[in-house]
């Protein structure tokens, strides 16, 4: 592929010969193509033997997986049952090196639009909270579907800058991913329009966005909290030497060394503008593209210091909403539709109501009112006229067990594609709400309607012919 040459010049200057050549090739070569199974839904295993394509492990993650270049994962109704997010292989590094343990607090700065929030979350099993931003309101649309596409039932979905959040939330979390925007030089074969958008000037306006979203980050971490950095570009610029600033600017902090899996290779301390060679850059990690089967990242794991000062965060005890009178449609909902749910009982979230939705939010956070926000927690549905319709996320974020009226297609029924096309699909059901499944996975809902399903899935969420 024609890549910038001003681009080849600067790599030529980094790399040796040898690896300047296979690093060049490597764009003549087809892009390795992944997919990771939700553990929110499924175990890996358990994917694995129920479908029968044709799957490597992706070394570096457990639910990663390299599927062939011929195949369409996305025409599948499993992928419409999010069992699986489709995603570059190197970019499901991040938050496996991060790691994030049920009940934790976790923020994805730079999140959308969500593969490794889903990844975060998987991680997290439910349990503790997760807050997901972006700066740009296009993306964070994006964003929300794919947390509610992934059935993730913590998180709280934000449309921020780093320092107002840092505002709302000093000291607060436990692991923060900063996924940061970049110049994209590992993006060339996946989206060939990064290479148009490539330039010097990208590179060093990147760095100034990098720099600030880190400060802002920092702010956020407790002491002993785990930060991990990580751009899928190969510019020292945006990664050795903003690392190594960072750590100059945050003396608080200290690099955590990386595991290196095979193919991996250790950030090149020789590539920061400190004099000599910034050893506390080798912890850091560098995938390359002529090295494993993915597009290339950069990786940095930091750690505030178990001694660094604590800053204090006030809790915020949302108002007892949930005894509004608005809210009884919904718990007849609850227990005529989904008498065996076990959400409503757990300590850890609370029903909360914004206008007319239903929210099941997390409880411990501050307040959230000076924030633009998305998602105040798991979106359960909206009351209109004192009747509660259940929402796309509230299904996917459900078990099938969970719903006393159900239709389970098989994956090989035509009708499963015909109800994610929003068809009316002919079958025979009690009267109200039903939860749809393909093979025990719910997609949606319907409501019966004699011989007939009303189809009630998201329109914004339908299978679209030749995509
Ligand atoms: C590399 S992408 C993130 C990809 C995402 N982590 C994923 O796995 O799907 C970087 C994101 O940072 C966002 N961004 C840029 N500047 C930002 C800022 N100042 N604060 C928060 N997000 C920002 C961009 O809108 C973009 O969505």
């Amino acid at each position: 592929m024609k890549i910038p040459e001003a681009f080849s010049n600067r790599m030529k200057k980094w790399l040796e010969p040898d690896e300047y050549q296979a690093f060049i090739a490597s764009y003549d070569n087809m892009r390795a193509q992944g997919l990771r199974v939700n553990r929110l839904k499924i175990c890996p295993d358990s994917f694995v033997q129920r479908v029968d394509w044709q799957l490597d492990p992706v070394p570096w993650t457990e639910d990663g997986f390299y599927y062939p270049d011929t195949f369409r994962p996305a025409k599948h109704p499993y992928y419409h049952a999010g069992l699986y997010y489709i995603q570059e292989p190197s970019a499901m590094a991040p938050a496996a090196i991060l790691n994030p343990q049920p009940g934790e607090k976790v923020l994805d700065l730079c999140a959308a639009p969500g593969g490794k929030t889903t990844q975060l979350a998987a991680a997290m099993k439910g349990k503790g909270i997760l807050v997901v931003n972006d700066n740009n309101p296009n993306r964070v649309k994006a964003l929300v579907k794919n947390v509610e596409l992934y059935g993730v039932t913590n998180a709280i979905v934000t449309n921020e800058i780093p320092d107002r959040l840092a505002e709302v939330f000093p000291g607060y979390f436990d692991r923060i991913l900063v996924d940061a925007p970049c110049s994209g030089e590992g993006m060339f074969r996946k989206e060939p329009d990064m290479v148009k958008s490539w330039s010097e000037q990208a590179i060093e306006m990147c760095c100034g966005m990098q720099h600030d979203i880190l400060k802002g980050a920092a702010r956020m971490l407790r002491p002993g909290g785990w930060l991990l950095y990580s751009t899928c570009t190969f510019a020292p610029e945006e990664n050795e030497q903003m690392i190594a600033k960072f750590l100059d600017e945050h003396p608080d902090f200290l690099v955590v060394p990386i595991p290196l899996y095979e193919g991996w290779e250790h950030g090149r301390p020789e590539w920061t503008l400190n004099a000599g060679a910034d050893s506390r850059i080798s912890g850091t990690a560098r995938l390359w593209p002529h090295r494993v089967r993915g597009e290339g990242h950069y990786l940095a794991l930091l750690q505030k210091r178990k001694d660094a000062v604590a800053t204090s965060f006030s809790e915020y005890t949302p108002e007892k909403k949930w005894k509004r009178k608005e809210l009884e449609s919904f718990y007849v909902f609850v227990k005529e539709t989904l008498p065996q749910w076990k959400g409503l009982v757990s300590g850890e979230f609370a029903v909360t109501m914004h206008e007319d939705r239903v929210f099941l939010s997390p409880v411990g956070l501050p307040s959230l009112k000076p924030l633009r926000l998305a998602r105040q927690g798991w979106l359960l549905g909206t009351v209109k006229k004192n009747r509660f319709e259940p929402s796309q996320a509230f299904a996917m974020g459900l078990v099938k067990e969970d719903a006393a009226r159900v239709i389970d297609f098989a994956a090989d029924d035509p009708d499963v594609i015909r109800y994610v096309k929003g068809e009316t699909v002919m079958r025979q059901v009690g009267k109200g709400w039903v939860l749809v499944c393909v093979d025990g996975f719910p997609l949606g809902w319907a409501k019966g309607a004699g011989n007939m399903l009303k189809n009630m899935y998201s329109a914004g969420w339908r299978w679209q012919d030749g995509a």
